[in-house]
């Protein structure tokens, strides 16, 4: 049987590791593909140690490896938007087949990619792009294609939860182990991308389109990071029974979809909260399957190659197909329904129960004052502890809220800010309540 060739993009973490993955595992995974799958090239800007590249063929320019008429499958890791771009389109433009592991780019260009695939007949396959090792694209594709998709909601940046569970567990500064998570290979090469939500927020757009049909819109996804998160809060939110992980959430309304990435408090008792150090993981609950979880490694060399390989190996099995009767990989490519047009909700119209916490003077009528302008906002609390203040006269009151409009929610928070009794800003955080709504 013919080899698949393969020609790979930058040879850093992820380039390495399905490097060697492709290398050390090739029998098996010829076994599975019905045909062996080669390295014919590689495109790098530098060697990787990691690799023996001593019987590869490495270019330095890696639009040669989209140009060259011996590779069947172009695999694009070397990061970023406007290159990568260029470089994809290229591929497909060669009658390529592509693989990616590149989120921004899908989240952001995907729609342009897709049509220019769509049109030559190529696949773009980007497993490696959500959730790293764990195969939750195919999972949303195929496994629960029968199903009307109510609501997903992941831990999908490893960065993120290494350093959240790191702090919480072994009190290290955010500092610190964000240093150790770089070193280790799993943020991006802008770290912000991951502290700040913008990563998860790509990988919550593309699970959203594929999981509801609806075009990628990165730019309507609604983005917090954890870099406000203070140990107090996970602290009060540990004797509340919660843990506070950094969340994407896409959910089906009947007004809209709502997209959002921020710090939530989940019960403790919920498999989700239970997802520490690097691993993702990703509850899924469909109409006729119900709740299903998803959980792996999110970022690393090999983890990440994993699902990478198994991308090629698809491209492989997919080669004989007519591509014409191919899934497409975005649900939306050539669906035009309602779907298309439902809405990306605007935060003021998202529901979430809360955690909040106010820093309040201690004097007679501060909580009624504080209960009725809930009360007016038609917020329900469904606790309260108030603690005696270290020093000085100000005592901290935490509330969990019932489900609420965001909206109801941010007027509330103005006019408690507003009141004398209030010293500084109220802090929010967003409590996980999917199962109740
Ligand atoms: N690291 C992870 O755990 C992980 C997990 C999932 C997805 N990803 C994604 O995989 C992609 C690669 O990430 P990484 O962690 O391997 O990054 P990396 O920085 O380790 O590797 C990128 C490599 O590409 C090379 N490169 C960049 N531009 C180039 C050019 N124009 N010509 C030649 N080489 C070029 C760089 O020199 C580098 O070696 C990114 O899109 C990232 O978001 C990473
Ligand atoms: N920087 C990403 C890599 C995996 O996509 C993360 O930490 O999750
Ligand atoms: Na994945």
């Amino acid at each position: 049987m013919k080899p698949v060739r393969v020609g790979i993009c930058g040879l850093g973490t992820v380039g390495g590791g399905t490097f060697n993955v492709l290398t050390r595992n090739a029998d098996e995974i010829a076994r599975r593909a019905g045909r062996p799958i080669v390295i014919e090239q590689i495109g790098a800007r530098r060697d990787n140690p990691l690799c023996d590249l001593s019987s590869a063929k490495v270019t330095r320019d890696i639009f040669e490896v989209a140009r060259n008429p011996d590779i069947d499958v172009v695999v694009e890791l070397i990061g970023g938007y406007e290159v990568a771009r260029q470089l994809v389109l290229e591929a497909i433009s060669h009658g390529k087949h592509v693989v990616t592991a590149n989120k921004a780019l899908i989240a952001v260009h995907g729609s342009e990619i897709f049509r220019a695939a769509a049109e030559r007949g190529v696949i773009v396959a980007f497993e490696a792009a959500v959730a790293g090792g764990i195969p939750v694209i195919k999972s949303l594709r195929e496994g629960l294609g029968a199903n009307r998709i109510q609501w997903l909601a992941g831990i999908i940046n490893g960065t993120g939860n290494y350093i959240l569970t790191h702090m919480r567990d072994e009190g290290r500064t955010f500092e610190d182990v964000l240093a150790e998570a770089q070193a280790l290979g799993y943020a991006e090469a802008d770290p912000t991308f991951d502290i700040e939500g913008i990563d998860a927020a790509h990988k919550l757009t593309i699970l959203a389109s594929i999981a509801f049909g609806v075009p990628l819109q990165f730019d309507k996804t609604y983005t917090e990071g954890i870099s406000r998160i203070t140990s107090e809060d996970i602290e009060q939110a540990d004797n509340l029974g919660y843990i506070i992980k950094h969340l994407g959430i896409a959910r089906r309304t009947d007004g809209g979809v709502e997209l959002r990435v921020h710090p939530t408090l989940i019960p403790k008792t919920r498999l989700l909260a239970n997802v520490h150090g690097v691993k993702n993981a990703i509850e899924v609950m469909g109409d006729a399957v119900g709740p299903t979880l998803y959980y792996g490694a999110g970022a690393g060399a090999e983890p990440t190659a994993s699902a990478v390989v198994a991308d090629i190996l698809d491209v492989a099995r997919d080669i004989a197909t007519e591509h014409n009767y191919r899934t497409p990989y975005l649900a939306f490519i050539g669906i035009d329904d309602d779907q298309d047009r439902l809405p990306i909700l605007p935060m003021e119209r998202i529901v979430s129960a809360y955690y909040l916490r106010l820093s309040a003077v201690d004097r007679p009528g501060v909580l009624a004052r504080v209960a009725m302008i809930l009360a007016e906002q038609e917020i329900s609390i469904e606790s309260l502890i108030q603690k005696e203040a270290k020093s000085g006269d100000l005592a901290t009151i935490i509330m969990l809220t019932h489900a609420v409009r965001e909206a109801n929610m941010n007027a509330a928070i103005l006019s408690l800010e507003a009141l004398d009794d209030i010293a500084g800003p109220v802090t929010r955080i967003r409590v996980e309540n999917l199962d109740e709504q």
